[in-house]
């Protein structure tokens, strides 16, 4: 079985994310999706506005009607810093004979042999790439060893920074984020 994983912030949850996740799953012939939200990225400033509780939430209103699509509470049970390896090691036990891989936007790319024990994760998974506007693929760092696919998805511009700061502006979330992913938002006042 072929099994694909989108960790992210999800600080909120946006259609590029969910288009992302389904080109990935069509292009790659996957058998199974699964959103991983991280509890702290690491890399990223600390700088998660919502807490766990909250994004949590957020991802499981976004998907819950998709059958193709799972959410993991792993990461955010866990708590800290989210390394993937920790989380491709925890899969690797539960799928122990499964190939795993892990999707990232093309704006990971550049930084990708920063993450931790990088050499240990290129052999536990495989990466599926994205393109993502504004983030051009670029030659990257070599990783040894590293299995990199790409995927031609749609381009779709929208970050979770853009949509904080839309709410903060009293804009709408209309079109760039699922509508039961706006009601939360609403109901629960979040990124004012
Ligand atoms: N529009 C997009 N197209 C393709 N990949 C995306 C897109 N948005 C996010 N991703 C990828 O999804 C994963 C999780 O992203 P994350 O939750 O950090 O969202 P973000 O929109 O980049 O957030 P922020 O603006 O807060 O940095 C990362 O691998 C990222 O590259
Ligand atoms: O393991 C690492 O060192 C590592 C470094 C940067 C990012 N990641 C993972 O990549 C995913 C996207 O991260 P981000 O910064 O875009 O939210 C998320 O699941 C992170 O845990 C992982």
């Amino acid at each position: 079985m072929k099994i694909g994983f989108l960790g992210g912030s999800f600080d909120p949850i946006h259609y590029g994310h969910l288009v992302a996740a389904q080109d990935a799953f069509e292009q790659h012939k996957l058998d199974r999706l699964i959103l991983v939200p991280a509890a702290q990225a690491p890399l990223k400033p600390h700088d998660v506005q919502c807490p766990a509780a909250d994004r949590l939430a957020m991802v499981r209103a976004a998907v819950e009607w998709d059958t193709r699509f799972e959410v993991s509470d792993y990461e955010l049970l866990k708590g800290g810093i989210s390394y993937t390896i920790d989380t491709a090691r925890h899969f690797r036990k539960q799928f122990p004979n499964d190939q795993l891989h892990w999707i990232i936007g093309g704006d990971q790319l550049p930084r990708l042999h920063l993450w931790r024990e990088i050499g240990e994760l290129a052999k536990l998974v495989e990466f599926i790439f994205l393109e993502r506007p504004g983030h051009p693929a670029k030659t990257h760092t070599p990783v040894p060893g590293l299995r990199l696919h790409r995927c031609d998805g749609h381009l779709i511009e929208i970050s979770s920074t853009e949509l904080r700061a839309r709410v903060r502006g009293g804009l709408s979330l209309n079109y760039l984020v699922p509508h039961k992913t706006i009601e939360l938002i609403r109901e629960k006042n979040l990124y004012r």
